[in-house]
Formats: C-alpha cells, structure tokens, sequence
C-alpha cells in the first residue's frame, strides 16, 4: 500500500483548474478511456492502455513461469539482456530480492565481458525485447548464440525470448527452436514491469512473483478508492517544480526504483518541450540547486512515498498517466529516442567495420578533446560556465558502470561547483531513459559526453561490425541528434580509463 507526505500539502489547491484536471484524467483512466490525452495521442494510447490490469492478467502468467523455471532449474546463472523497460524492472525487482541477475543493458566491451559467465553450462540467458528490434538487445542475442554454440551446448536449452506477438525476435527466435513468452502487446515497454518482461526473470531467480502482483493488485484497488496519493504526487511534481526533481534510494531497500521512475518519467514526460527530469542522487543529502522538490521513499524530503515495491511500480505507473494529462502530453510514444537509432544506423552504413579515427584536437594526459583549448581544464570551464541560467547539465558516460564506477562522482563534484542541476547516465542505457527528454523536452541542457578506448572488443555474429564499433556510432550518433539542435555539447575521450577518469575527477574539483 502507498502513503503519500507532501510538505507543501497546504499549497494543494483542489478548486484549481490542474486538481480537477487530474481528478477527471484518474476517473477516465479506472475505465481505460484512451482520449485522456488529446486526439492525437489517442491512436496509440487505444493500445498501450493494458499496463492497468496487469496486476490481475499477470496471474494467466504463473503457471507458465512455474513450468519453464522447472524445465529449466539445472542452470542457476541468470543474465538478461534487455534496454530500457525490459531491465530496469527486473533489476530493481532482483536488487531488492537480494538475488544475483547479471543485466547486459550495454554494448560497452568492457561491461560486457564481465557479463560473460564463466560455465556457460549452468547459465540461462532470457533475452527481453518488446519491439524484438532494439539493436543492442539483438546484438546482446547473437553474441551469446554464438558463445554457446562454440562451447557446444544447445542454445535453445540456454535461452529464453520475451517479447511481443510478431515481432522480428518472436519470428526469428520461434523459427530457431527457441523457447518464447509473448508479452501483452498492449503494454508499453517502460509500463511493461508487471507483465513478462519483469515477472519471468524475477521467477528464475527463485522469487515469488505472486507477492508483487498482489500488492500491486491491492494498491490499484486502493487508488480506485481514495485517488488523493496519486493527485497530490503527480499535482507536487508539476507545480512543484518547473523542470527537476531529486529522487533518492536511499534507505528504502529498494535499489534501482529511482533508476526506473527516471526512465518512467523523463521518456514519458519529456517531450514537446515540456516534461519532468527526475535528478537520481545516492543519498538524499546529495547537492540539488536550491528549492529542488527532493523525492524518496523513505529518507526525509519534500515528497515521501512508503510503499512496497509492487505498490511503487503500479503507483508510479499511474502518476505518469496523470502527469501526461496534467503537462498536456502523450505519456506514452517516445519521438526522439527513435532519432538516435537512426543517426547511429546512418554511421555504422558508412563506417563498415572499423571506428574512424578519432579526429582529436589536442590531447590532456590520458584525455582527448575535440574543442580548441590549452587543456580539459580550461575548456571544461568554459564549457560548465555557459550552463543556461536555469538548465542542466547531462554526464552521458559511455563507459563500464561496473569497473568504471567512480565516474559516477563526477555528478556531485560538478553539481557543487556550478549549482545546477546534473544528471548522470551510462551510455547506452540512458538513449532509453533520459535520452527522450534530452532531445525533446525544454531546451536547456547542455551534454557532457565521455567516451573511451577498448582494449577488448566482441565480434557481433550476422553484423560486419563490432560492439566497439557500435557503441561508437551510439554516441555519435546522438553527439549529432543533440548539436543539431543548437545544444552544446562537449567530447572527451579517455585513451586510458582508469587513468582518464581519476584525471577528469581531479580537474573537476581544482575548478
Ligand atoms: O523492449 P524494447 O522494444 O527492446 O525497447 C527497449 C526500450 O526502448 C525504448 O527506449 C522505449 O522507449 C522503452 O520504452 C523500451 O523499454
């Protein structure tokens, strides 16, 4: 069950034109009403509306996930390969479990290569794609088809597919032999926690799915009875703010929640020039510009929403329908994150199989830049000086957010030293979070972009090219997709990352 405490609940004008607009949204939405956001939304919102009853259709589910983790129960090494919705679910749902699911949400060699199990005897690998098109996950896919194949082991006894009725992955994967689980095709991937994408790995990691679909069950009745904790959040983050709010883990034992309310918001939210940012900081205490609305789920802040994490999940799903009403915006389509793909697949067509060179104007230690400058020092001033008075800076980190994660200090560091707001996000994954509302919501971000070299790389089988390759057009791709839009955008490229990021943290306190 959900509990709501806003500081300002006094500010909460329940005669205004926003409350009644929310309160008629929540009264459509308990009876799937697809105009809720305007005729041009309505289209695609008539068939991502299914998110709703997934806490009771979800149960159709159960004794399909029983049979297949029995058939399957000798292999007890779990890794999903799946972007955006299809892992952000399942890795908050592990974290909080305490069990061990390896995510491959990257096409960085690094980060993969510790994603390779070592027995490839006893490892399960479920494949999660609702469209069955994503590149990263169908390159995830060959690389293992291909590592199994060459320990000879039987990689249709080896993989799971989730994905939806018809897609390119259900077509080709059934064709191969694999073992499918076709998701609700009504549900959109960032609201598809509830449905396959979230509850199969969750059942192979020996957890009991039927917990979560319960409470998530028991919080939407609960909703349906008394709407005020879904108005008030959703009333908080649009007058409560005008583009950012901070959103904390901690102490709520429920690690990754914010990383999966940040992609649940800003890709649904951030578009039209309008949306929401939520700043994910580890530890409520962490630097937001002043008067910042702070979220949590248990540490003190302005917002404070208790809640298991079923409850959060179908919470938050419903506040986002509300927050698409209440800022005039279809929550559901994600126009620019489809810019990206298509800039880094024009690339990758010129590049053929080999990343051009690096082109660099100069180089500081292990750091290279692309800007005329003396060192990263002074153009990295320059650079964070020219912050638009009330925007944000982006650190989009194409590197290991496993071996590399001391980068992440980076959004504190910087944050102190310029008191604006700064949010930071691995690459590729976040081309599926905050990557929409990079590109399509208020046009006041500038981009930090860091990339690094390889010394490992991974052949992707069917491809002629690498994952060192594709990571590259990745960030070029949306390098390009963000300057054409007159957004400054700065590149550094450590040659040495241990190196490179000790460096870079250096100079960013000296500044
Ligand atoms: O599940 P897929 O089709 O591979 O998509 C992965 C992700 O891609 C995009 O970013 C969508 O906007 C997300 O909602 C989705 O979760």
């Amino acid at each position: 069950m959900i509990e709501v405490r806003y500081r300002n609940s006094e500010l909460v004008d329940r005669q205004s034109q926003l409350f009644k607009k929310l309160l008629d949204a929540h009264e459509r939405l308990i009876k799937k009403d697809f105009t809720i956001w305007g005729s041009e939304a309505s289209d695609e919102a008539k068939i991502r509306m299914g998110w709703i009853d997934l806490p009771t259709d979800s149960r159709e589910l159960l004794a399909q996930l029983d049979a297949l983790t029995a058939k399957f129960r000798h292999l007890n090494t779990i890794v999903l390969c799946g972007m955006g919705g299809s892992s952000l679910g399942p890795e908050v749902i592990a974290h909080t479990y305490g069990k061990e699911l390896i995510v491959l949400d990257s096409t960085d060699p690094h980060y993969i290569s510790h994603c390779l199990p070592e027995n490839l005897e006893t490892t399960l690998v479920i494949v999660g794609s609702k469209s069955g098109s994503t590149i990263e996950t169908t390159s995830q896919k060959a690389l293992f088809e291909n590592l199994f194949e060459a320990a000879g082991l039987d990689k249709t006894r080896h993989m799971i597919i989730v994905t939806d009725p018809d897609s390119p992955l259900d077509i080709a994967s059934r064709n191969s032999g694999f073992t499918v689980v076709n998701a609700n095709p009504n549900v959109g991937g960032r609201f598809s926690v509830l449905g396959a994408f979230g509850l199969l790995p969750s059942a192979f990691l020996g957890i009991d799915v039927s917990i979560i679909l319960d409470s998530s069950a028991d919080t939407k009745e609960a909703l349906i009875r008394d709407p005020y904790p879904a108005l008030l959040t959703a009333y908080a983050i649009i007058t409560g703010t005008v583009q950012y709010f901070g959103i904390t883990d901690e102490n709520s034992k429920m690690p990754g929640l914010s990383d999966w309310i940040e992609q649940l918001v800003a890709e649904s939210t951030g578009k039209n020039g309008v949306g929401r940012l939520p700043i994910v900081t580890d530890k409520a205490g962490d630097f937001l510009p002043p008067k910042t609305l702070r979220v949590s789920f248990a540490s003190d802040a302005d917002l404070v929403i208790t809640g298991d994490l079923g409850s959060q999940f179908f919470f938050w799903e419903w506040v986002t329908a509300l927050l698409g009403s209440g800022l005039s915006i279809d929550p559901f389509n994600q126009p620019n994150v489809q810019e990206s793909k298509l800039a880094s697949g024009s690339l990758l067509a010129t590049w053929g199989d080999s990343v051009p060179a690096l082109n660099s104007v100069g180089t500081d230690k292990s750091i290279a830049f692309f800007q005329q400058a003396d060192d990263v020092k002074s153009l990295l001033s320059v650079f964070l000086n020219a912050i638009a008075e009330n925007g944000y800076l982006a650190i989009m980190a194409y590197v290991d957010r496993r071996e590399d994660a001391q980068l992440m200090q980076l959004r504190n560091i910087i944050a102190h030293k310029t008191s604006k707001a700064v949010t930071f996000g691995w690459g590729p994954r976040f081309l599926h979070s905050t990557g929409q509302y990079h590109k399509g919501a208020q046009a006041n971000g500038s981009f930090l972009q860091i990339t690094a070299e390889s010394d490992v790389d991974f052949v992707i089988p069917g491809k002629d090219f690498t994952f060192k390759t594709l990571i590259a057009a990745q960030a070029n791709g949306d390098e390009n997709a963000i300057a054409s839009r007159g957004l400054p955008i700065l590149r550094l490229h450590l040659l040495d990352r241990a190196k490179g990021i000790s460096e870079l943290l250096a100079i960013a306190k000296s500044l």
